[in-house]
């Protein structure tokens, strides 16, 4: 598998603090990566500065074998990369398929249309026409990923999906995960949720306070030091 992003040893800071120090991560064409990582662990701010909204103060990004460190956000979304934000950020005033089009507006060809997100979304299809507003946490969060679909991304970044959600709910929308990775679209998802991001990544990659502590296959760590890690415990002490 070929290597689709590279994160090369960067720093991001906010004024003089700094919320990521030397963080270094790959992921392959077609992988799942889950970064994991308590309140506060520098996970947003990865994806951040991953979809170009930060800009770090050193080290490299590097996207389909380019430096793409100084490319502007809007550019790297036509180059293939897609964040659906913490809090998803739809437009109550508009239908869930104006904002699914929304989402359209400059797309590269690739396999997602709105009857492939609604394929992979069944509860949007059902509401396409109600204002982005009316909708329930759950399918705002499937609205926020479809429209991110939307543009046909090589990368999916999603942040933070299970925030604030019921755990069946929650179950439902990484439900649709399968489907786009089936449909090769490479996906790095940053979790609170371990069960979560246990069952769907091929790897993991756990942030404590802007430093990476623990990064291996999903099925070679164990719960146990996940959580170590996540919670910043030396392992000895965990039991
Ligand atoms: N705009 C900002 N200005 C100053 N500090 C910030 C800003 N955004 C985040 N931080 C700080 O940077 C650190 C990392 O925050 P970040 O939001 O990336 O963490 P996170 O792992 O995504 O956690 P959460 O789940 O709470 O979003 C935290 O200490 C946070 O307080």
């Amino acid at each position: 598998m070929s290597t689709l992003l590279e994160v090369d040893a960067i720093d991001v800071a906010y004024g003089d603090f700094r919320a990521l120090h030397g963080i270094t991560l790959r992921v392959a064409e077609g992988e799942t990566l889950a970064v994991i990582g308590a309140n506060g662990a520098g996970k947003s701010t990865l994806l951040k500065a991953i979809a170009g909204l930060l800009r770090p103060i050193a080290g490299q990004i590097r996207f389909a074998g380019h430096n793409v460190s100084h490319t502007p956000a809007h550019r790297r979304v036509r180059e293939g990369i897609a964040l659906t934000p913490e809090g998803r950020r739809i437009f109550g005033s508009l239908t869930v398929e104006e904002n699914l089009k929304v989402g359209a507006y400059g797309r590269r060809p690739g396999p997602w249309d709105l009857t492939t997100v609604y394929d992979a979304f069944p509860l949007l299809a059902e509401k396409r026409s109600r204002k982005g507003a009316h909708l329930s946490g759950g399918e705002q969060q499937a609205t926020a990923i479809g429209r991110a679909l939307m543009s046909n991304p090589r990368l999916l970044l999603l942040d933070e999906v299970s925030l604030g959600l019921a755990p069946v709910v929650i179950a439902d929308i990484y439900k649709a995960l399968p489907m786009i990775t089936g449909k090769g679209t490479t996906v790095l998802v940053v979790e609170q949720d371990l069960t979560q991001a246990l069952t769907v990544a091929d790897r993991v990659q756990c942030l404590l306070e802007g430093r990476t502590v623990l990064e291996g296959a999903a099925a070679d760590v164990t719960r146990e030091q996940v959580q170590a890690a996540y919670f910043g415990i030396d392992e000895q002490e965990v039991g």
